[in-house]
């Protein structure tokens, strides 16, 4: 008996940024620019800064202005506000994104609805919700496209599946449910108050979790052969007293049972940041009128 695929977000992020790569030499050589990603940090929280660490590197490496701010964590909101405001002005910066969570004493809603939402490459702003929704042309959140491209790299026709996304949050869940909406998915959203919540995931053909909770999602919920996308990155303590990474799905249980995985590490993680690089040139291509193809 054979395995299921285990889908290497790893090398698909590095494909996508293959393309973006390309892209931005095009759109550089045709109209002498290359679009800009200004990422605002605040405060010290270690992974933040690794993430914002990456993006800058992946921003350089395919050919784009990297513009980082760093904020020491008692920035007060008005700061913070009067940055995303002269951001939104400069032409310089195509792309806006601040770095979450921040501070406790920043209201997070208000400083992501000030940015433009033409410059949203997170896709938060409740414009860019709206478009989403409405099937307009939008910037969509970076994660829950990652994970759309992982499913199609192992089913390119996702049209009539059955559909289910554990977890309604506005970053992941709901966006999620949209996008497979827009191809032509059924789609359920489950959360922690659905009823019998096993038989309605082992209905689906598709299961993406994003619930936040680790190894939630248990291996004899998955129909056999389903595809399962695992949003959740989760630190536990292992039995071993060390710390380890686990995903919102049981790995070990679910892959005897799905067709094809994504792992935690490795797996949509890696597809967040390719993502805003692409969001990133989208921005640069709504707010121009400028392309690599014209
Ligand atoms: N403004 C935003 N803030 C945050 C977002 C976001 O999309 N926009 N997402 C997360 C953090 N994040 C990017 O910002 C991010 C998280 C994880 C990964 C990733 O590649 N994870 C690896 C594992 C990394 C590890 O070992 O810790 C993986 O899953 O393989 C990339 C980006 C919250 N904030
Ligand atoms: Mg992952």
């Amino acid at each position: 008996m054979t395995g299921p695929r285990i889908i290497d977000g790893k090398a698909v992020a590095a494909e996508v940024r293959a393309e973006m790569a390309k892209k931005v030499a095009a759109i550089k050589s045709k109209h002498g620019q290359v679009p800009g990603l200004a990422v605002v940090l605040v405060g010290e929280d270690p992974a933040s800064k690794v993430y914002v660490r990456n993006k800058g590197a992946q921003t350089v490496e395919v050919g784009m202005n990297s513009i980082e701010h760093k904020l020491s964590a008692e920035t007060s909101q008005d700061e913070l506000l009067a940055l995303v405001d002269t951001l939104n002005k400069d032409p310089q910066v195509n792309g806006i994104l601040v770095q979450l969570p921040l501070p406790k004493h920043i209201d997070a809603e208000l400083v992501l609805n000030t940015i433009d939402p033409i410059k949203d490459v997170d896709g938060f702003h409740p414009v860019n919700v709206g478009r989403l929704w409405i099937g307009e042309r939008a910037l969509v959140p970076c994660t829950p496209t990652g994970s759309v491209i992982l499913a199609k790299s192992v089913a390119p026709n996702l049209s009539g599946m059955d559909a289910v996304v554990v977890g309604r949050s506005n970053i992941v869940g709901k966006p999620m449910a949209a996008l497979l909406l827009r191809e032509n998915c059924t789609v359920t959203i489950a959360h922690s108050r659905t009823r019998d919540i096993e038989n309605v995931v082992k209905k689906a053909d598709l299961v993406v979790a994003a619930v936040g909770i680790p190894e939630f999602v248990r291996g004899d919920w998955i129909k056999p052969g389903a595809i399962v996308i695992d949003v959740g990155i989760n630190r536990i303590e292992g039995p071993d007293g060390k710390g380890r990474l686990v995903g919102d799905v049981n790995f070990a249980e679910a892959s005897k049972v799905a067709g094809a995985i994504t792992p935690v590490p490795g797996g949509v993680g890696p597809m967040t940041i390719a993502c805003l690089l692409k969001n990133t040139v989208e921005a640069f291509e709504m707010q121009t009128g400028l392309s690599a193809d014209a």
